[in-house]
């Protein structure tokens, strides 16, 4: 795999640095997650491939322990408010002068420097500083956010992987590591950037929700079906619109312009009325072939056995039956392989991964004997 022999050190968090963390495991680093001891369950989700060793970082020779890992590794991804990994000793200063080929990654909400990098937040804060929250959402309604994908993971997770493997390629030439700064306010602007530079061809002049693709045009929307399903239209072209209203059965001589704005609101009462007259299969089967873009909208039940995504695998099924995404982009020759494994759990890889990092039998016993780290083998798990 593309990643095969990179060695990651992850500090638990909450969702985007596991997601992060995770699809280095998924492309084949060997992607080590710290958690706490004393965790009365595991919420971390985006585990996948993983291996996780318990550490208790309130004693100095947990930090220590930890010191030891991040510079025997070649990359350290952390998820901390600012300061917390200098308050213990373990900001990349010191890890770097120690491991100047260590790639230092710290995905924060608004970065490392700035008068918000102190504050607490989630997702929905983070998009709504990078301005793109104020132009999610339906006309009329309040700004809208789209589960926490946007800034959590395309801006966060998926941008601090993109930022650790330039690191990775770059450290080729150079052979020096650096430090990640991943904010996910920018990372979610980053992602925007369409959205920022189509302004000069007018795509947003409107207020919000009554522009082309932010559901203000009638082809570009969904639509509810007769059997109280949904199907999505996104027939932009005019060669595709036309597969649109031919598919509706509807005449473009007796319909306004297509591009009319005014007159949007009659042709989506139009669209409306007609979607609502047969069911999702009936108009799944009208536009099946065609060049309309017009498709069901699928739930996570029937994803997997869509023709399409089943003929592609680009689901799989874990060995405890959970469904979840294959790792994308494909690549051709070093594809990645999902490990298809339980998630760990919290210390089941701690003595493993200590005598990986060449402590010796009789070091692991008293750092378990005096607390320091946890380990909770797989049989326990039983
Ligand atoms: C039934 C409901 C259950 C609920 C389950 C929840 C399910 C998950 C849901 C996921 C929701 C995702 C949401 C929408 C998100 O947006 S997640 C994104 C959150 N933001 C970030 O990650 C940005 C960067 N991080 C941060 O800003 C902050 O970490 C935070 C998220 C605001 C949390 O702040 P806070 O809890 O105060 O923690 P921090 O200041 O980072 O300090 C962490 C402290 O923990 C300590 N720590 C760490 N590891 C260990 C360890 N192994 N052993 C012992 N201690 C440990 C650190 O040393 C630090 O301690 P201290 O410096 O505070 O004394």
């Amino acid at each position: 795999m593309a990643l095969a022999g990179v060695r990651v050190i992850e500090l638990a968090g909450l969702a985007p640095a596991p997601f992060c963390g995770m699809i280095l495991a998924d492309f084949g680093a060997s992607v080590i997650r710290v958690d706490r001891t004393k965790m009365a369950m595991n919420i971390d989700t985006q585990a996948r491939g993983k291996r996780s060793v318990a550490i208790n970082l309130k004693t100095a020779a947990g930090v220590s322990l930890l010191k030891k890992l991040c510079v025997q590794s070649d990359v350290v991804l952390e998820p901390y408010r600012k300061g917390v990994m200098e308050k213990l000793g373990l900001g990349p200063q010191e890890l770097l002068k120690e491991n100047p080929r260590l790639i230092y990654a710290r995905l924060t909400g608004y970065g490392q420097n700035g008068p918000l990098a102190l504050a607490a937040g989630h997702d929905i804060n983070y998009l709504a500083i990078s301005g793109l929250l104020s132009r999610l959402g339906r006309s009329t309604e309040k700004p809208y956010a789209p589960l926490n994908l946007v800034a959590d993971f395309a801006g966060g997770g998926l941008s601090c992987a993109l930022g650790i493997v330039l690191a990775l390629l770059e450290r080729t030439k150079s052979g020096k590591g650096q430090i990640v700064d991943a904010s996910m306010v920018e990372g979610a602007a980053y992602v925007g950037s369409f959205v920022w530079k189509s302004h000069r061809i007018g795509m947003w002049n409107n207020p919000r929700g009554q522009n082309m693709l932010d559901s203000g045009a009638p082809f570009y929307d969904t639509y509810q079906t007769s059997d109280g399903k949904y199907m999505a239209v996104g027939a932009i072209e005019s060669q595709f619109y036309k597969e649109l209203l031919k598919g509706l059965e509807l005449d473009s001589a007796e319909l306004p312009e297509q591009m009319s704005f005014n007159d949007w609101p009659k042709l989506r009462h139009i669209f409306t009325e007609r979607f609502a007259s047969k069911t999702l299969a009936e108009w799944t089967r009208i536009f099946e072939g065609t060049d309309a873009c017009v498709t069901p909208v699928l739930s996570f039940e029937e994803v997997s056995s869509h023709p399409h995504n089943q003929q592609r695998g680009s689901f799989i099924k874990d060995q405890s039956g959970e469904e979840s995404p294959r790792p994308a982009p494909v690549l051709d020759r070093t594809p990645a392989e999902p490990c298809l494994k339980a998630d760990p759990m919290v210390g089941e890889h701690t003595v493993e991964v200590l005598e990986e990092y060449g402590l010796k039998a009789e070091q692991i016993e008293q750092l378990l004997a005096t607390g320091v780290v946890e380990s909770h083998a797989t049989k326990t798990k039983l």
